[in-house]
């Protein structure tokens, strides 16, 4: 072959090569384009035409306003606290039960409300309906709070209820006394100005949520289970309206957890033979445990992200992103490995890309001049939508890779279910429309809770789990929860009583609209 043929094949190779990667990118932004199209899911049923059923409304007044305030106060500065697995402070529960029969009067004594206690501390309120054809649905909401103590560095005491500019500061005030008092509140107004629903519905205030709900949830779930009822939909607290808080995002977007990650406990155990200090082994227990948990923090668990509900966020809220933000959002099918690499950065977006491991128990040592027979330490793991307990388990096992270090699964539940987020989604679109009439800014989207829930024990009384507080969240407020000065705004507690408030009418209604097809809405 010439000289100047074998430059005409290279050169017709080189063309062929070229035209394909055009054509290739030319689909894929084809493919996008249609994607892109068809992704304004936030707008169908806002114009729907919904039956009227919110007739009485909440305008507070300032006796009102200094009423509530000073009861949600009072609720903080009980010290409601679970310690441990096994104490709490029930002196603080005890009280907890006083005072919210005499906050509520009116919760406790209509006739519409059929109130009891489970397990001495936590309650369960039946609120009748007029039509008992109409399937109930419930609202849940815990009493309990995590320890606090000030010297981490709160800027008021943390059962203070202090106000200080315009936020009420203390532990309870977004998880959960919050959703607690905004449901009894907005109960209150309602059965005060005379509304009776049609849509008979339930309260469960559990008293032990942070230590698992064994006690409170899961006696209010049996109870239930024995008489036989079964619920529409399950509303308990969750993720939250983030506001500035994804980066990129244009505007709040209210996420509407449809399920909760699973949670492994593991036990991480060394035993060697215990000896002199001035005459130690090569290695000692401390220091293999101290290894195997430096190889756990150094190999996160895989990035998971687009294999659960995560996914459905984004493609969501991609229309509120810009360029080329909303081109990756709008194509996760093909960008999620680069947007795991952004998302993992940070500790809260990180928690929905992967199973989390968390190291929070260490123990070891007696005496500065003996070797310890024993290490041991504890890891907390969140558990992805697409993994195991099981599959958590085995990996844990490979990246320690130690013989020596024994690993055992202490306790643990797999992923929930996956609620449903369609248009006949009846909790989820009767949440959606609350949110968008009081906050018309607000983008909805359905969301994943990364932390656990006493919802989670509701799954054999209903198909419909949903994980929302109507709290707003700015940047810095995720790092609150469980953290230090955990605050809100008075504002936001009187929107979460409207909230509440028109939450409960709206669930008189009969059927969901028809919705508008989404070609229709173009
Ligand atoms: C990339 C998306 C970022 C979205 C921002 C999400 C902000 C996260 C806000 C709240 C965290 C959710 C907490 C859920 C409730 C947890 C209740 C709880 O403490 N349960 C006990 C436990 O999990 O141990
Ligand atoms: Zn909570
Ligand atoms: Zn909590």
């Amino acid at each position: 072959m010439t000289e100047s043929g074998s430059k005409l094949r290279i050169f017709k190779f080189l063309k062929i090569i070229i035209s394909s990667l055009l054509i290739t990118v030319l689909l894929l932004f084809t493919i996008a384009a249609i994607r892109t199209l068809s992704l304004d899911v936030n707008a169908g049923l806002q114009l729907a035409h919904w039956e009227k059923t919110n007739n009485k409304s909440l305008v507070i007044d300032h006796h009102q306003r200094e009423e509530l305030l000073a009861n949600f106060k009072e609720a903080i500065r009980i010290p409601t606290v679970s310690f441990s697995n096994t104490e709490s402070n029930t002196t603080a529960l005890h009280e907890f039960d006083r005072f919210l029969r005499k906050a509520f009067p009116t919760v406790f004594s209509s006739s519409l409300v059929h109130h009891e206690l489970v397990a001495n501390y936590s309650h369960l309120f039946w609120v009748k309906g007029s039509q008992p054809e109409l399937v109930p649905y419930m609202l849940l909401a815990h009493i309990d709070v995590v320890p606090a103590s000030e010297s981490d560095g709160w800027e008021a005491p943390p059962f203070s209820a202090k106000e200080i500019d315009g936020f009420i500061y203390g532990r309870g005030t977004i998880d959960d006394k919050n959703n607690l008092m905004g449901i009894l509140q907005a109960l209150e107004y309602l059965l005060l100005k005379g509304y009776a629903p049609r849509r008979g519905f339930y309260i469960g205030l559990g008293h032990d949520e942070e230590i698992n709900g064994l006690n409170g949830a899961m006696n209010i779930v049996r109870i239930l289970k024995q008489r036989g009822v079964q619920l529409l939909f399950v509303m308990d607290e969750g993720l939250t309206i983030s506001d500035g808080i994804i980066p990129g995002l244009e505007g709040p977007a209210a996420l509407i957890g449809l399920s909760e990650k699973g949670q492994a406990a593991i036990k991480l155990s060394v035993s060697v033979a215990p000896g002199h200090s001035s005459m130690p082994p090569r290695e000692t227990s401390i220091g293999i445990l101290a290894t195997a948990i430096k190889r756990l923090e150094d190999n996160p668990m895989p990035r998971l992200f687009g294999y659960g509900p995560e996914g459905d966020t984004f493609e969501h809220l991609a229309h509120k992103f810009s360029l080329p933000l909303k081109f990756i959002m709008s194509n996760l099918w093909l960008f999620s490995p680069l947007l795991s690499r952004i998302l993992e950065r940070k500790p809260v977006s990180n928690a929905f890309v992967r199973t989390t491991t968390a190291v929070t128990f260490f123990n070891a040592g007696v005496k500065i001049n003996v070797i310890p027979s024993l290490a041991e330490a504890y890891v907390n793991l969140r558990i992805h939508s697409a993994q195991s307990v099981q599959e958590v388990l085995d990996i844990i096992k490979d990246t320690v890779g130690d013989q020596r270090v024994k690993v055992e699964l202490v306790d643990g539940f797999d992923p929930l279910p996956i609620s449903g987020a369609d248009d006949k989604a009846f909790g989820f679109q009767i949440i959606k429309k609350t949110v968008l009439d009081l906050f018309p800014t607000v983008t909805v989207a359905p969301g994943i809770c990364i932390g656990n829930t006493d919802s989670r024990h509701f799954v054999d009384l209903t198909k419909n789990i949903y994980r929302f507080s109507p709290a707003w969240f700015k940047p810095g407020d995720p790092e609150r929860f469980h953290g230090i000065n955990e605050r809100i705004s008075t504002k936001n507690y009187e929107e979460m009583i409207v909230f509440y408030f028109n939450l409960i009418q709206n669930c008189d209604i009969r059927k969901l609209p028809e919705p508008h097809s989404s070609v229709h809405e173009l």
